[in-house]
């Protein structure tokens, strides 16, 4: 289990992370998912050790691994916790083998305990052919390989990922959230992993915590923030495609177009891809846009256009007409409704 109690870390006057709190338990898939330095690179520091909270207390199971108040901070190799980060920092004059064996080695465990480690992680990873090579004779996909092959071989009971797929082509991201989640699995550590994917999130949390600013905008299980987003940003931020935020005054479409179904609210209505669909004529909640693109998706067309200045992507079968002209057709009813400031009100 990992706990945060009321976690801040600020540098000088501005907090990188703001009044953190959450737990989950032991076996889990936690990301920390969010934009450019919203605070989740601080936050993995601070479970890793390299960071002190200014103030919080931080827990592993029963274990109190930091104290910001007390000044207390258990050190990184204290913590029974393994780090991957986004470049694979292998020693390049070390072999495969030879790096896997580092932090055993470190750690004193007698020869015949680190060859069996090695070998173990070399296989978990499919890698054992690799083992007499150099970090320079292997490809990228391999090297991050090896650097988790090197993170599970102590064992940890907390496994630490700091976007660790991002310097991978597509293909090969796929095929290692598969070998991340298959590492997890076999292991039975609690993981937490940092990334600005919310695809990587969406396939491999258990829990997710979505970050902006500092804070926590919402705490939940994948499928729960695609059902019910607490907050205009984490509506904007996940889903493929993400749900469209219409904006909204005084219970007027785009601020011109009145609906009683909005009432008075000024804010944004959150209207998925897949409820707004093309109109060929003049209608009742129709809008007419500039086509902006339209992306193949799964057999089906992701149809973006401009209104108002605000992009709407909606999910057709229909080929937009050449014009570069388009008309939506939007729902009777948003699936929420958010304030200005962006928190849920409907
Ligand atoms: N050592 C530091 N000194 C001062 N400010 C820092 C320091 N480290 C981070 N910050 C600030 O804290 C905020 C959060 O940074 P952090 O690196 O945690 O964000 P992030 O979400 O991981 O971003 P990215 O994905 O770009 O790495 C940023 O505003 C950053 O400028």
């Amino acid at each position: 289990m990992i706990s945060l109690d009321r976690i801040t870390k600020s540098f000088g006057n501005s907090d990188a992370v703001s009044n953190v709190s959450f737990s989950v338990p032991e076996g889990s898939f936690l990301v920390l998912l969010g934009p450019s330095g919203c605070g989740k690179s601080t936050m993995l520091r601070m479970l890793a050790g390299l960071d002190q909270p200014t103030s919080g207390k931080m827990r592993f199971g029963d274990t109190l691994v930091a104290d910001g108040e007390a000044g207390f901070s258990l050190p990184p190799a204290d913590r029974n916790a393994g780090l991957v980060f986004q470049s694979y920092a292998l020693w390049p004059h070390m072999t495969v083998s030879g790096n896997i064996e580092w932090p055993l080695k470190v750690a004193k465990l007698p020869t015949e305990e680190r060859r069996a480690r090695v070998l173990e992680a070399m296989e978990m990873l499919d890698i054992e052919k690799l083992a007499n090579r150099y970090p320079g004779e292997i490809s990228g996909g391999q090297q991050q390989r090896v650097a988790l092959a090197r993170m599970i071989a102590p064992r940890p009971k907390v496994m630490l990922f700091d976007e660790p797929l991002s310097n991978l082509d597509a293909t090969l991201r796929v095929e290692m959230r598969f070998e991340l989640l298959k590492v997890h699995a076999a292991t039975g550590a609690t993981a937490v992993y940092v990334t600005h994917d919310q695809v990587e999130a969406m396939t491999m949390a258990t829990h997710v915590a979505v970050m902006n600013n500092g804070r926590i905008e919402q705490f939940d299980a994948p499928d729960r923030l695609l059902a019910e987003p607490a907050s205009a940003f984490v509506a904007g931020f996940v889903g493929t495609p993400a749900a469209n935020l219409i904006p909204i005054e005084n219970g007027n479409w785009f601020g011109t177009m009145p609906d009683p179904l909005l009432r008075d609210h000024s804010g944004h209505a959150m209207v998925r891809a897949e409820q707004i669909t093309l109109a060929d004529e003049v209608g009742p909640r129709t809008f007419d846009a500039v086509l902006a693109e339209v992306v193949p998706m799964a057999g089906r067309l992701l149809v973006t256009g401009i209104v108002n200045g605000t992009r709407i992507t909606a999910v057709s079968d229909q080929v937009a007409r050449p014009s570069g002209r388009l008309r939506f057709r939007l729902p009777t009813a948003p699936a929420a409704i958010f304030d200005k400031q962006g928190t849920r009100i409907s």
